[in-house]
């Protein structure tokens, strides 16, 4: 499965103090293109007729990301980066400026973990990072993700960490208590069921198995347990318990995925217009249906994209209904690698993104991409390979855990992000990976399979014509989805009318996300947009572009006048 890159070496060095900068490519080589072409399959389009250069249309804004335009004007379209970053926001990062840093720095999406800190923390995060788009000009969108309801531990009465030593007794329970009377190495688990379905002899592993125990006794609520491999016990660290190799799922298997706490999270995500909700522990595609019909009740036309989280055994039976009902999927790596073999991680990862990719989902490749990085200013080399081969799979997006919510180094970890992704995306390009993958057929009606035709068609299109960029206007993304489906050479500015719309794009590969009003009249549409991009120096006279919309089922090659 893994695959082989054939690459030119330039030296831009990962681990230098300064930011990472983007390769300056070389001139773009433009294939001549006599006269405006239209391939029009349901309606027929005048050639065009395009404002002549330098002449401003007076037009309602266009509204993109600050960091990507600054990178387009750079770097040139094709070396523009494809794969899209989503940071986690923790106490490292939860202020104002630190937020604008890792915007700076290109995030694409903040994520906020409604396992750690109040409703108000989040809320105040959240109003910042709006506040910066408005005021600052990014893009950035939000991601709530939930708690979910597995078994966890407290918080450890707001202490950092705990250290657990080798042969130490420590008490699991379900007991509550009230900070001064919480005995010492005592641990209060989540789940009420816990001290039941655990038995003598079990392995208790912490986070997957940074420290294990095992249970040598049970006294009513209180499980007694040895520490058989030591480590540090972090806050809500998750538990899952293993009897003769096997993890055990006996009640906790019952367990609701979306919790009574989740529900008021959700609702409280609701109200403060969070752009995706990732659900934890999804175990089949019934609750991201369920979930999605209380949003559409909740707030009848929200835009909130439901991204199932790919974490349980559970989730690997239902794998496809569940990546069908989505709006995306995360191959959050964490808690999957604690319920299966860890071998069996990168096979799941590497299938999900096949399927996404297959179904016309976005995919999120989740946890310990850059884990030293929490410590340490550069990367381990593995961690390096591992970022790549993400990249190299075509995820839609990666994301950054504890390496931007807690490490020492945020800013250098999605430095390290950015800079693997734009060398490995190089040499896809360079190898001319044309996709020959066979995508299947999506849609659901004709019409919606010329559409995904003629995107396919396009993207092939762009590739040998070497075009400069594919422009597609899309009322409601979905056109600039199947688009990026196929993963084309260049990078697809896709307008949209709404900042909610423009935002959810943001989650795709390749997609250049841009806030748009724009009307049914394509002609009247292109001038507008050659001009505001003209102005701000996005494209230039000569840059061969590659036309849809969902507007319009037609296909046009044009040089920008
Ligand atoms: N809002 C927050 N407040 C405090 N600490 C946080 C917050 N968000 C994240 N963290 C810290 O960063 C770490 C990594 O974050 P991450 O979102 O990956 O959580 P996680 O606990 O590993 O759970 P999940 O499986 O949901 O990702 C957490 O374990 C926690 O220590
Ligand atoms: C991201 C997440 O939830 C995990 O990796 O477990
Ligand atoms: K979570
Ligand atoms: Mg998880």
């Amino acid at each position: 499965m893994s695959r082989s890159f054939r690459c030119s070496i330039s030296l831009s060095p990962l681990h230098s103090n300064e930011f990472p900068r983007i390769p300056v490519t070389k001139p773009r080589i433009h294939v001549p293109v006599p006269k405006p072409m239209t391939v029009a399959l349901s309606k027929v389009v005048s050639p065009l007729r395009v404002a002549a250069p330098g002449v401003m249309i007076e037009a309602a804004g266009l509204e993109v990301d600050r960091v990507t335009e600054a990178e387009l004007k750079e770097n040139g379209f094709r070396s523009t980066r494809k794969t899209k970053i989503v940071c986690t926001i923790g106490p490292r990062t939860c202020e104002f400026e630190e937020i604008e840093a890792l915007a700076v720095g290109g995030m694409n999406v903040a994520r906020v973990n409604m396992c750690h800190g109040t409703r108000e923390w989040h809320r105040d995060v959240i109003r910042r990072v709006r506040q910066l788009n408005e005021e600052k000009g990014f893009a950035v969108a939000v991601m709530m993700d939930t708690e979910g309801s597995e078994i966890h531990m407290d918080d450890l009465n707001d202490v950092e960490s705990t250290k657990a030593e080798d042969g130490q007794i420590w008490t699991f329970t379900v007991r509550a208590f009230d900070q001064p009377s919480r005995p010492e190495r005592t641990i209060t688990v989540n789940y009420d069921g816990f001290a039941e379905d655990v038995k003598v002899g079990d392995e208790l592993l912490v986070d997957g198995g940074m420290v294990t125990f095992v249970v040598i006794e049970k006294i009513g609520p209180d499980v007694i347990c040895r520490c058989t491999d030591p480590g540090l016990l972090l806050p809500r660290a998750n538990l899952t318990f293993w009897r003769n190799g096997s993890l055990v799922r006996e009640r906790n298997a019952m367990l609701p995925t979306i919790s009574s706490k989740d529900w008021l999270d959700i609702d409280f995500g609701i109200e403060e217009g969070v752009d995706f909700i990732a659900v934890s522990f999804v175990k089949s595609a019934e609750v991201i249906k369920t979930l999605k019909s209380y949003i559409i009740d909740r707030s009848p036309g929200s835009q909130i994209g439901i991204i199932a989280k790919i974490e349980s055994i559970d989730s690997l039976k239902n794998l496809e209904e569940i990546i069908q009902v989505s709006d995306g999927t995360m191959v959050a790596r964490g808690d999957l690698g604690a319920q299966i073999p860890l071998e069996q991680v990168p096979l799941i990862q590497h299938e999900v993104i096949q399927l996404c990719r297959q179904l016309n989902k976005p995919v999120i490749v989740a946890s310990q991409l850059l884990e030293s990085m929490i410590e340490y200013p550069i990367p381990t080399r593995a961690e390096v390979a591992d970022v790549s081969e993400a990249v190299g799979q075509q995820a839609d997006a990666l994301m950054l855990s504890s390496e931007s919510a807690m490490g020492q180094y945020p800013e250098k970890a999605l430095a390290v992000l950015r800079s693997v992704s734009l060398r490995i995306e190089k040499c896809r390009r360079e190898e001319k990976h044309w996709d020959v993958t066979d995508l299947r057929i999506v849609s659901s009606s004709k019409l919606d399979e010329i559409s995904e035709e003629i995107c396919n068609t396009t993207s092939r299109m762009a590739n040998k014509l070497k075009a400069d960029a594919i422009f597609v206007y899309t009322k409601t993304g979905q056109t600039a989805s199947l688009l990026s489906r196929n993963r084309p050479d260049c990078p697809i500015f896709a307008f949209a009318p709404s900042t909610s719309i423009q935002r959810c794009l943001n989650l795709k590969w390749g997609l250049i996300p841009f806030r748009l009003d724009f009307s049914d009249d394509m002609e009247s549409n292109l001038n507008r947009t050659f001009s505001l991009l003209k102005a701000r120096a996005m494209i230039k006279s000569g840059d061969l572009i590659i036309v849809v919309s969902d507007v319009m089922q037609s296909i046009q090659a044009i040089k920008v006048p």
